[in-house]
């Protein structure tokens, strides 16, 4: 059994439960509260240079406690005036300390479009993202068969949130291709042993279909592995740990992308 496997099955049995205290005319009430979605994909579209999603994380499994002093506004604050083109917000709260209120928190400390990083199940959590003010959803390939992948992309797109459609492996990119969204991303951790191997990102990068904006998600740390990538034609990055461990993380973010 893998991480990916144990998170899936205690988030399946999450789900249920929030779907069974939850309203469904509540849920409606939020989501037409929440106003537009920002634009995830256009946002990294539009940058000419490197664009950053820049993440908000508090703890992981492979590493526990990241950032002891975890302050989701100032830090999503940090990353817009450093130069990030979106916000991630991990919002899984059993096995990265994460909240859907951080989310809320940091979205509105910012102009950027956010997605909520967490462990997509069921459709019913693409309208429970909308309802805290997504603008985007992750869908992890390898955690889902194709049917349930397709309904809840489905449902992300009709309330007009773009979806991250992770991969890890070339297997993966035939399944993510099978989908509408031309937003790809490649884990280069592997979630089995939680190695890190960057060269993933150049592989699939060179299978990716040029109609797709990729990002290429985890293990980075510094402007030369951002430079290296971009050799490779890679221009997106997901990028959490190495800048939540900075003292001053708005100049960590300029450093990166300025
Ligand atoms: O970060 C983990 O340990 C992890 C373990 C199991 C599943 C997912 C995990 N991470 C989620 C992510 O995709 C990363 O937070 C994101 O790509 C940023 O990575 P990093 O820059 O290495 O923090």
């Amino acid at each position: 059994m893998t991480i990916l496997d144990t998170i899936m099955t205690h988030k399946r049995g999450e789900v249920a439960a929030r779907k069974a205290r939850t309203s469904d005319a509540d849920l409606a009430a939020r989501i037409a509260a929440a106003g537009a979605p920002r634009g995830f994909r256009a946002a990294l579209d539009a940058r000419a240079g490197h664009a950053l999603i820049a993440e908000v994380k508090k703890a992981s499994p492979s590493k526990g406690l990241i950032r002891p002093d975890f302050d989701p506004p100032a830090h999503a604050r940090a990353y817009q005036a450093g130069g990030a083109a979106c916000l991630s917000v991990l919002t899984d709260e059993h096995f990265f300390q994460g909240a859907d209120d951080y989310l809320v928190a940091a979205r509105a400390a910012v102009t950027l479009p956010v997605i909520r990083k967490d462990f997509m199940a069921d459709p019913w959590q693409a309208a429970e993202s909308r309802a805290i003010g997504a603008d985007a959803i992750l869908l992890i390939v390898a955690a889902l068969d194709d049917g349930p992948l397709a309904e809840i992309e489905a449902a992300a797109l009709e309330l007009g949130m773009d979806c991250l459609v992770e991969v890890h492996d070339e297997a993966g990119l035939e399944r993510a291709l099978r989908l509408r969204s031309r937003l790809i991303g490649c884990n280069n951790r592997d979630l089995r042993d939680f190695s890190v191997d960057v060269s993933r990102s150049y592989r699939l990068k060179a299978l990716a279909p040029a109609d797709c904006t990729f990002v290429a998600e985890s293990g980075l740390n510094s402007r030369a592995d951002l430079d290296a990538m971009a050799a490779h034609g890679v221009h997106c990055f997901l990028i959490g740990e190495s800048l939540m461990r900075q003292d001053d993380v708005e100049t960590a973010t300029r450093a990166l992308v300025g």
